[in-house]
């Protein structure tokens, strides 16, 4: 008999330690899910026209570096139907890393990277917005940076400097440098900004004000970054700034050509005029 109630005690026990266990994973569980909920979510918008080349590489290194910082993320990839291949590239990335990370929004035809960013953010999950090229001229280690800057100061927008302390260019011709520099300077002249890199496109937004910016926006193809900062000192958003290193693609090319060039003085004249 004794042995028997020993025995019955000693089931109870551990039926008991059993449940107490099972409670408390449950409940850190919910912690843990309840922390997750409350975290920002980052949307990566990649734009792409014939980058099959650079895809997985950018993509490896922003899962790298956004893991590494444990942030909550997707990346979108907006893809105007390069005759590369480059959509069938992010389907097979797509595969790889899932469908919660890799969204794919892609365009029937080369619509301009102005209107892609518009089409990204139109289907982005995320409270905050990250723009970058997909070439690997952006690194995705300066990710990190802009959002620990963006949390101190609580700032609206986060914008990667190539001119300022540690910022720069790599790999650039003299004239494509003298183009990138007569933009700025022009721009500075013009529109006085109080932002040292006008032109460049490694962003970080908050979403609302993303949409708030895009709304007032008439750009519609590279010099949409230009504008972009000009409206938000319109609104009196708060814009921080973090040096960049950008280096210059080694698969494919630009897409800046002439036109570019022309809209992006139609456009300054413009904003100079009414701004
Ligand atoms: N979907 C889509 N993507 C495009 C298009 N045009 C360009 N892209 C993508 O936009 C990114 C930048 O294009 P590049 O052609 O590599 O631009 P860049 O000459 O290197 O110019 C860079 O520097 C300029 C400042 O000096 C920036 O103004 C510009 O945004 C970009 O960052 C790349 O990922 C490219 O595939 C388009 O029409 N549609
Ligand atoms: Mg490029």
């Amino acid at each position: 008999m004794i042995p028997e109630i020993i025995f019955v005690n000693k089931q109870t026990e551990f039926l008991g330690w059993k449940y107490i266990v099972k409670t408390l994973t449950k409940s850190f569980d919910v912690v843990r899910s309840v922390k997750t909920m409350s975290q920002n979510i980052y949307s990566i918008l990649l734009p792409t026209f014939n980058e099959k080349d650079n895809l997985p590489i950018i993509v490896w290194l922003l899962v790298k570096y956004l893991d590494q910082s444990q942030l909550n993320y997707e990346i979108i990839i907006i893809d105007d139907a390069s005759p590369d291949g480059t959509l069938d590239v992010a389907k097979q990335l797509q595969k790889i890393y899932g469908e919660k990370k890799i969204v794919l929004r892609p365009r029937e035809a080369k619509l301009g990277l102005g209107t892609a960013y518009i089409h990204g953010i139109k289907h982005a999950s995320g409270n905050f917005i990250i723009i970058m090229d997909a070439d690997l001229s952006h690194h995705p280690k300066f990710i990190p940076e802009f959002i620990e800057l963006q949390k101190k100061e609580n700032l609206d927008i986060v914008t990667g400097t190539r001119y300022l302390g540690d910022g720069g260019v790599f790999g650039w011709d003299f004239k494509r440098k003298l183009v990138s520099r007569g933009a700025n300077f022009l721009s500075q002249l013009l529109l006085r900004p109080n932002c040292s890199d006008l032109t460049g496109s490694f962003r970080l937004y908050r979403k609302d004000v993303l949409q708030e910016l895009v709304s007032r926006c008439v750009s519609k193809g590279y010099v949409f970054q230009m504008e972009m900062i000009v409206r938000a000192r319109e609104l009196n958003y708060t814009i921080g700034e973090i040096p960049i290193t950008f280096v210059d693609r080694v698969y494919g090319q630009s897409k800046l050509g002439g036109t570019e060039i022309f809209q992006f003085a139609k456009n300054l004249l413009y904003l100079f005029a009414t701004t």
